[in-house]
């Protein structure tokens, strides 16, 4: 079990709680349904795929857990309201950054957007990784690309959320409805099962797509349950922060070719990107990497061409 998913999970909960309460679940369904089309995330992969291109989802965050800062300067063309803060989870040693770089979403989302990524990711947790939903706007109003709200989604109201702020994918990742399982003062509700088939057909039904994220066998087993095709198989072990492309060499051969695997987290080189495609892994979810270059769409271009 993870401690790092514990805690954001537990401050997820809370924060949930609090949004509840600021905007009632009445008030933000009825912006979900104002909300500006729904761009089809699906699609947008399967057409890169067939036209033998890699599909690439596009990642835009400021900070993670396992590597603090990565992109130093909010710009002021884009401040939000937490531009200046630094998340209370990463510790000191994690907030020192020592890059010039410029973290602006709408400039990233451009370039991302002229250099042949297919989609966008845009982290929105503020806790732990200096996200926010003010990016995912301002990022999807800088491009006619889909966007992924990237966080921890545990509750339907984060999903009616995500389609208020204009996303066209959530993330439902398994390991965090088996950790609700399994914690001790978890004794009533739904299994993990039930919980994710409800959340998918609540994203299905705002013309979402959702994207089912997995780190093991058993969590694919749970997962491949869902009838959504965007199966991310996430290569970073939320134990030890490392990264390894074994893990999804490992769980290909368990998924029905009908399926689009999303292979997820530390695609660092075009060696990486071969060696996935050699295994007719086609659609990569890439942060890092391009958040630490000076022009991110430029380095998405380099490592895929
Ligand atoms: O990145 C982390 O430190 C992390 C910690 C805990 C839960 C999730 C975490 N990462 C989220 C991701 O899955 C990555 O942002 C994404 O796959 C891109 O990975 P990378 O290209 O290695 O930045």
């Amino acid at each position: 079990m993870s401690d790092i998913l514990r805690k954001i999970l537990s401050v997820k909960a809370q924060e949930v709680i609090i949004a509840k309460t600021a905007k009632p679940f009445s008030v933000i369904l009825s912006e979900a349904e104002s909300a500006e089309p729904v761009r089809d995330f699906t699609v947008a992969l399967r057409n890169k795929i067939a036209a033998g291109l890699s599909a690439v989802i596009a990642e835009i965050k400021q900070a993670s857990p396992s590597k603090g800062i990565l992109r130093g300067q909010t710009a002021s063309s884009s401040a939000s309201s937490c531009s200046s803060k630094s998340p209370s989870a990463l510790s000191a040693d994690q907030r020192k950054s020592d890059s010039n770089l410029v973290f602006n979403p709408i400039e990233i989302a451009d370039t991302y957007a002229q250099h042949g990524a297919a989609c966008l990711s845009v982290l929105t947790d503020k806790q732990f990784f200096m996200g926010s939903n003010e990016y995912l706007q301002q990022a999807r109003s800088a491009c006619t690309l889909p966007v992924l709200r990237k966080d921890f989604i545990i509750d339907e109201y984060q999903i009616v959320e995500a389609r208020a702020i204009g996303a066209d994918c959530i993330l439902l990742i398994v390991a965090a409805f088996v950790i609700e399982q399994n914690s001790q003062e978890k004794t009533t509700g739904p299994d993990p099962l039930t919980l994710m088939l409800r959340l998918e057909a609540l994203a299905h039904s705002l013309g979402m797509s959702v994207l089912v994220e997995v780190h093991n066998a058993t969590e694919l087993e749970l997962a491949l349950q869902l009838t959504t095709p965007l199966i991310g198989i996430n290569n970073r072990n939320l134990r030890t922060f490392d990264t390894s492309l074994d893990t999804t060499l490992q769980l290909l051969e368990h998924i029905p070719s009908e399926r689009i695997v999303i292979t997820e987290s530390g695609i660092r080189t075009p060696a990486d990107v071969s060696l996935m495609r050699r295994h007719q892994v086609n659609a990569f979810l890439v942060g890092e990497a391009f958040m630490r270059a000076d022009d991110p769409g430029m380095e998405l271009e380099q490592l895929f061409s």
